[in-house]
């Protein structure tokens, strides 16, 4: 198993990202997001773009899952698209890219396995963990020589609207965990204490929280919701 991997165990990887509409979009602010990460016990961050990323890893030492957003107009794929976005990542020593693993058609007609083949013959140090939405996506990850799988995409592709990880006691982690032996990590939605905890149990091998941490502008509507 690769070292990171073995450095977030059972243990919490706090999402630091905010997107150019979001209110806190700056590197700046995300380095001091993950220091916040780190001084409340966080395992890991997982950032978005080189830049965040850079001043993550000026600030903390703690290990870095990095992917690039970024929009395509022949694709819905979003996570860590292409090869471009690998390099940028590895430019700056990301310690495990994440990327969109799901069928979904990626740009440029590249395929899923064609991609993977290219980054482990290019860098192949990088651990890589599988953004998948269904079950199906989480095997052909396993096939395809991912280091680890998560659930980040659930109920975000077309053919998976209305779905939850947590749902029915955390059905689709658990389905999951039964059908590869690759680690799976919970992410997406793991909005509280007792769900990350109760994915875990459900035999997550890590748990990612991003927005319930490191969004206030939905954490401020939680509340504001719970008001009405
Ligand atoms: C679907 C998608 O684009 N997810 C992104 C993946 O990196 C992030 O926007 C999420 O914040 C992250 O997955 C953590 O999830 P949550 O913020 O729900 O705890």
């Amino acid at each position: 198993m690769h070292n990171i991997l073995l450095k977030l165990k059972g243990k919490l990887v706090v999402s630091c990202q905010a997107l150019e509409t979001e209110p806190l979009h700056s590197s700046y602010i995300m380095g001091r997001m993950a220091v916040a990460a780190k001084v409340g016990g966080a395992a890991g961050i997982r950032a978005n773009s080189k830049q965040d990323i850079q001043e993550i890893k000026a600030n903390v030492d703690l290990p870095v899952i990095g992917i690039v957003k970024r929009d395509y107009p022949d694709s819905k794929v979003y996570i860590t698209a292409t090869m471009k976005e690998i390099d940028e990542l590895m430019e700056v020593k990301t310690d495990m890219i994440a990327m969109d693993a799901t069928k979904q058609a990626r740009p440029d007609g590249v395929t899923l396995s064609e991609l993977v083949r290219t980054i482990r013959a290019t860098y192949p140090n990088v651990a890589l963990m599988a953004d998948v939405s269904t079950v199906e996506e989480a095997i052909e990850a396993e096939v395809l020589g991912f280091d680890c799988i998560s659930t980040t995409l659930v109920g975000y592709t077309d053919y998976t609207t209305g779905a939850v990880t947590a749902a029915n006691d955390f059905s689709i982690l658990k389905e999951m965990v039964a059908a590869v032996e690759k680690p799976v990590i919970a992410e997406g939605k793991m909005d509280t204490p007792a769900l990350a905890k109760g994915a875990l149990a459900a035999g997550a091998f890590s748990v990612v929280v991003g927005g319930a941490i490191t969004r206030p502008q939905q954490i401020t509507k939680s509340f504001v919701d719970q008001l009405r």
